[in-house]
């Protein structure tokens, strides 16, 4: 029995105003605009969602403003926590349990690649600490340490919250390492990643970003892997592999992750600001139209009705 639900899981990416102030009214409608394309497992503070930029103070403003747009609803607020210090780490996280954060992303602190006793420690201390709460680890190379898929399965047997994983990584062979693994964990891939899995045989869930330009044909490619329909989830994956081509091109390859979600999501509302917070270069607004062009000529079929 998996600790996590199978499903789909976005982020949710941080609107700012020309003086960097974050937009409140606009960021809660990013979150109902997910809310009604069918998410309900939405994070904050992934590298899309410059976990790692923000400042305590912004952290906490935002956590709560997250917090409350999930009141009364049936979403499950997962909150990110990205930094070089643990105790910061424990700190923001002590702060969102109190604004009713139960659901965290982790990821290693990054300034030297964790060992494996460093790594044993982390999981037991921030883990052990909310023994209430369901936490996913980020496995991402950019804290130097990415965990291996077997790895994981001796970690699930010692930490008993530790529930799922974050996973992006493209390859094949991890794909299958995914696709064929019996642990209690439940792994998020990116949707070719999901899509390598399922056509290996195996399974795994969604975290969304290309697919975000029409969320109602990834919930159909999330059903055809669902019931096994190889040929149309051949089909989607075909697609989404020439759409990460062409934003690629369009953008480029060097960007933090939040120039092309935030460009992603903006297809739904073209309002919402591709600012980051500094240094990071963000995506421009020629470039969110080359993309939504390139959309509307390649592949119209996933494009959102109301991109501008
Ligand atoms: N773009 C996603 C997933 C990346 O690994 C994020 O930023 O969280």
């Amino acid at each position: 029995m998996k600790r996590y639900p199978k499903t789909i899981m976005a982020t949710a990416c941080l609107p700012w105003n020309e003086s960097f102030e974050f937009m409140e009214e606009m960021f809660r409608q990013q979150v109902t605009d997910l809310q009604q394309m069918g998410l309900r497992h939405i994070y904050l503070f992934g590298t899309a969602g410059e976990g790692y930029a923000v400042s305590d103070e912004q952290f906490e403003h935002i956590v709560r403003v997250f917090a409350s747009s999930s009141q009364g609803t049936d979403m499950q607020p997962i909150v990110g926590l990205i930094s070089l210090s643990f105790q910061t780490m424990l700190q923001r996280a002590k702060k969102a349990y109190a604004l009713g954060i139960r659901d965290f992303q982790i990821s290693f602190p990054s300034w030297g690649a964790l060992t494996e006793s460093e790594m044993l420690r982390f999981f037991h201390e921030i883990c052990g600490a909310f023994p209430d709460c369901r936490f996913i680890h980020y496995n991402n190379g950019r804290s130097k340490k990415v965990v291996s898929v077997k790895e994981y399965a001796t970690l699930a047997a010692e930490i008993p919250n530790l529930a799922a994983v974050k996973y992006t990584a493209l390859d094949m062979p991890t794909a299958y390492q995914i696709a064929m693994n019996d642990s209690p964990l439940q792994f998020f891939c990116g949707e070719l990643g999901f899509g390598y899995a399922h056509l290996l045989g195996g399974e795994c869930s969604m975290v969304v970003s290309l697919g975000l330009g029409h969320m109602e044909r990834t919930w159909r490619m999330f059903e055809a892997a669902a019931t096994n329909d190889l040929e149309r989830l051949a089909m989607y994956q075909q697609e989404l592999s020439g759409i990460r081509e062409g934003i690629l091109t369009i953008v480029g390859a060097a960007y933090m992750d939040g120039a092309y979600d935030k460009l992603l999501y903006k297809l739904t509302n073209p309002a919402f600001p591709l600012r980051m917070l500094a240094p990071y270069d963000s995506s421009t607004d020629e470039q969110y139209r080359q993309y939504r062009d390139f959309l509307r000529e390649r592949f119209p079929a996933w494009l959102a009705p109301n991109s501008g």
